[in-house]
């Protein structure tokens, strides 16, 4: 019956024992491994720590940091280990949950290794939503509690895209949000890089462990890759992208850090709309200080509930 049951699943589940070397894998763990490049492959007694320490040879960040979380769930460390990670195919932006989690069977400490694939993707980019962006982010900046590394966050916004839909029609619109998505996670390089639609001509790139300056190139090259493309809104503008910027050191736990990364980056767009769109913004404490109005409404999109951050009041055109 707990064969039937655990087959049934369309998650991807792996039992290892006290070594990190798997003793059952269910049917869609099969399948998957069948789809992906190992067919009729015999999964009981394959290592598979040890595949997890040999992706984390090879440069992968995130299976080092997985490779770590299975050994402390292994220990008795710590009870469970969590991860999001990507695993793109030739034709598709998949990402995966992993959730890793301690039981004890017959007196023998064993392990519940879960993979899941996250559905929560934008179908008209095909890049991650908003709410996996979110869940992304509150994974990037615990990642960067332990690693002690800066979290740096860009919030971008199509310029004139209103405009663009209006003379051209929706279809056009929806061509320009794919390129944009297309030109955005071409700079998302390293596998815990995460790119996402965040509503209308909204997206975002966050590039965990990178300081406010790496970031600042990349948001320059992406910037500039738009302004290259030269696609027309109207008889007057062109598409080009507003980017703000934000950098946050994650150390103290706040469960409000990603609110206040959000709302730090949103305070820098709206200033790369103010000053005239077609540029990147980013926004040193001081001058977020020097902003009343924006910092005012920083503080409040902190202490709400949820990761939107608070409304922007539209510049002039
Ligand atoms: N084609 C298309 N349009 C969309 C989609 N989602 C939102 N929009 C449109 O995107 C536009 C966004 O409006 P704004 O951000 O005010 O337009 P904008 O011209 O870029 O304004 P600025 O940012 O001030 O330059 C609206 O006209 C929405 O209807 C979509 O999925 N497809």
């Amino acid at each position: 019956m707990f064969r039937t049951l655990v087959d049934a699943l369309d998650a991807n589940i792996v039992v290892l024992d006290e070594r990190g070397v798997i003793i059952f894998a269910n049917a869609s763990w099969i399948e998957f491994g069948e789809e992906n490049g190992s067919p009729n492959l015999d999964w009981i007694g394959v290592d598979y720590l040890q595949a997890v320490d040999q992706a984390a040879e090879s440069g992968d960040s995130m299976a080092a940091e997985a490779a770590e979380g299975i050994r402390r769930v292994l220990s008795g460390e710590d009870e469970s280990f969590e991860q999001i990670y990507p695993c793109h195919s030739q034709n598709e932006y998949r990402f995966y949950s992993l959730k890793v989690r301690a039981f004890v069977e017959d007196g023998r400490h064993l392990l519940a290794v879960c993979h899941t694939r996250q559905m929560n993707m934008d179908s008209l980019t095909g890049l991650p939503n908003r709410q996996l962006f979110s869940h992304g982010l509150r994974n990037e900046l615990s990642r960067a509690r332990r690693g002690h590394g800066p979290v740096s966050l860009m919030l971008i916004d199509a310029d004139y895209f209103k405009q663009a839909n209006d003379t051209y029609g929706h279809v056009f619109g929806d061509e320009c949000l794919r390129a944009i998505a297309a030109a955005i996670s071409r700079h998302a390089r390293r596998p815990s890089d995460l790119a996402a639609r965040y509503g209308g001509d909204e997206f975002v790139l966050l590039l965990g462990m990178t300081p406010v300056e790496d970031a600042l190139h990349i948001a320059e090259s992406i910037r500039e890759e738009l302004e290259c493309m030269a696609i027309c809104a109207d008889g007057e503008h062109c598409i080009t992208l507003s980017i703000g910027l934000a950098q946050i050191h994650p150390s103290c736990g706040d469960l409000r850090e990603d609110e206040l990364l959000i709302a730090a980056a949103d305070a820098a767009l709206y200033e790369a709309k103010r000053k005239g769109r077609n540029r990147v913004v980013c926004l040193s404490d001081g001058e977020l200080a020097a902003l009343p109005a924006q910092r005012a409404c920083s503080v409040r999109a902190a202490g709400m509930s949820t990761t939107h951050a608070a409304p922007r009041p539209q510049p002039a055109r």
